[in-house]
């Protein structure tokens, strides 16, 4: 199988960048790890270019993974043992840069091959060679072959094209295409610091590509993707980055300054974020999360932003203590949920959920809102949001807490973006537009 051609030896940069890509797809592909903790504890490339090559390499392989594993089914005679797996995930990172980069061929194959070395597999070089060789000869007909493949048309696990297929008869192929692109860079201008339009004019006067984000007052939108270390005035807190869908939020809460508000799962703390800086910094903010890790980088967004709250570390469905005193006007519970809206920014998701985590999620939502509830002041406001495209996380689960509550009442929505479901809204991701967010607002009787 191996081809006698001799293999350009590319510059060692490139090929470690193929060889890092593997190993992330190999950690989240064989070992159910998140691509974005896998991407923090790999020793990185030391040029940003490589690094952005080894972040287009995985989140490309991981949205388009079944094309990639039917396209090697074809072309391995047979499957390589389990104990080759990284090869395998080395394979698939050669076989997106031919089907979906621009990287001229024959330099993707050289550093592809010459990263077998750095994966110390050197004895393999002539089998990638082969293999990656062997597509480019006979493209049309390797892509021909499974174009009909429904993992090929539909990149999701099966149980999860079935829900979308149930929960949204009309649109689930079109949610399963935008879910496979990439996500735009929306940032929240902190309006403490300043406003958006000048934030707008100062980004223009710097060359660089934004409008302002469709229903977001402080919202907007870049045309490109930048590192937050060059937008400006981001260390000194001036903005954000924050998805439109997500900015809503805090529009929907409409907490007001003085108002003693709850955030019970805060954490990474933008919207807790998105909230105080609404009402100008003047809430009495009580942000809470179950993980002491994750509260940590809430801190640290706070105090970027100039924000205060107090930070809890607690399980939201067994309030106890001071925190738990009754009389919050507004509360956000922005629930632990399946993810499924924001498969676009974390392709892994769609690896790594398994069917029966939603049963599971749905519980521990179901156990959250209704020790939190007690909470609420009466006539307060309560904002139920997900990051899931799934109706039982979210107007299903509405509906059974209003079956429980006859006393709840739903406040309308009107005029928020998304589609309008049996209870509460929700945003579904588009090309180019928001996450898929759901919201649902609930109130409580004033006596
Ligand atoms: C969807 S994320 C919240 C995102 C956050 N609101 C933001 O906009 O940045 C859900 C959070 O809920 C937290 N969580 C999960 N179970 C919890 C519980 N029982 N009590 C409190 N927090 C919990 C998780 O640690 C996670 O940080």
């Amino acid at each position: 199988m191996a081809d006698p051609r001799p293999v350009p030896r590319p510059d060692g940069s490139g090929a470690a960048a193929r060889a890092t890509a593997a190993r992330a797809l190999h950690q989240v592909r064989d070992r159910g790890q998140s691509l974005t903790r896998v991407l923090q504890r790999l020793r990185l490339p030391d040029q940003a270019a490589d690094r952005a090559l080894v972040q287009e390499m995985t989140y490309g392989a991981l949205r388009t993974l079944p094309r990639l594993e039917a396209l090697a089914g074809q072309l391995l005679h047979r499957p390589l043992p389990k104990r080759e797996a990284e090869l395998q995930a080395l394979i698939l990172i050669g076989l997106y840069q031919l089907t979906a980069m621009k990287t001229p061929p024959h330099a993707a194959v050289a550093a592809t091959v010459e990263a077998t070395r750095q994966l110390s597999r050197p004895g393999k070089a002539g089998l990638v060679n082969a293999l990656l060789r062997r597509f480019l000869r006979e493209r049309e007909t390797l892509l021909a072959a499974i174009e009909h493949d429904p993992r090929v048309r539909w990149p999701v696990p099966e149980w999860l094209r079935e829900r979308l297929r149930r929960d949204w008869p009309d649109d689930w192929e079109r949610i399963i295409a935008a879910s496979d692109t990439r996500a735009p860079m929306t940032l929240r201008v902190n309006p403490l610091r300043g406003t958006r339009a000048d934030y707008l004019a100062e980004l223009a006067a710097e060359g660089i590509d934004a409008a302002p984000a469709a229903g977001c007052p402080h919202g907007l939108t870049l045309a490109h993707a930048r590192p937050t270390e060059r937008l400006p005035g981001f260390a000194e807190g001036r903005v954000s980055v924050q998805d439109a869908g997500a900015q809503l939020a805090a529009e929907l809460l409409e907490a007001t300054p003085g108002m003693r508000v709850l955030d019970a799962c805060t954490a990474p703390g933008g919207k807790s974020a998105a909230i105080l800086e609404r009402a100008g910094g003047e809430l009495a903010l009580t942000a809470l999360d179950v993980d002491g890790e994750r509260l940590q980088s809430v801190a640290a967004l706070l105090d970027r932003l100039g924000l205060r709250a107090t930070l809890v570390e607690a399980d939201a469905a067994r309030p106890e203590g001071d925190w738990a005193a009754p009389g919050f006007e507004r509360i956000l519970l922005d629930v632990p949920c399946s993810a499924t809206g924001v498969i676009r920014r974390h392709p892994d998701i769609k690896w790594l959920r398994r069917a029966e985590d939603i049963a599971a999620l749905c519980d521990q939502q179901r156990a959250i809102l209704e020790a939190i509830w007690p909470l609420l002041a009466p006539g307060g406001r309560l904002l139920y949001a997900t990051c899931s495209l799934l109706g039982d996380e979210n107007h299903r689960q509405i509906a059974a807490f209003l079956e429980r509550h006859p006393e709840v009442r739903e406040c309308p929505l009107p005029g928020a973006p998304g589609v309008a479901r049996p209870h509460g809204r929700q945003l579904l991701p588009t090309s180019g537009g928001s996450d898929g967010f759901y919201y649902a607002l609930l109130e409580k009787p004033a006596s």
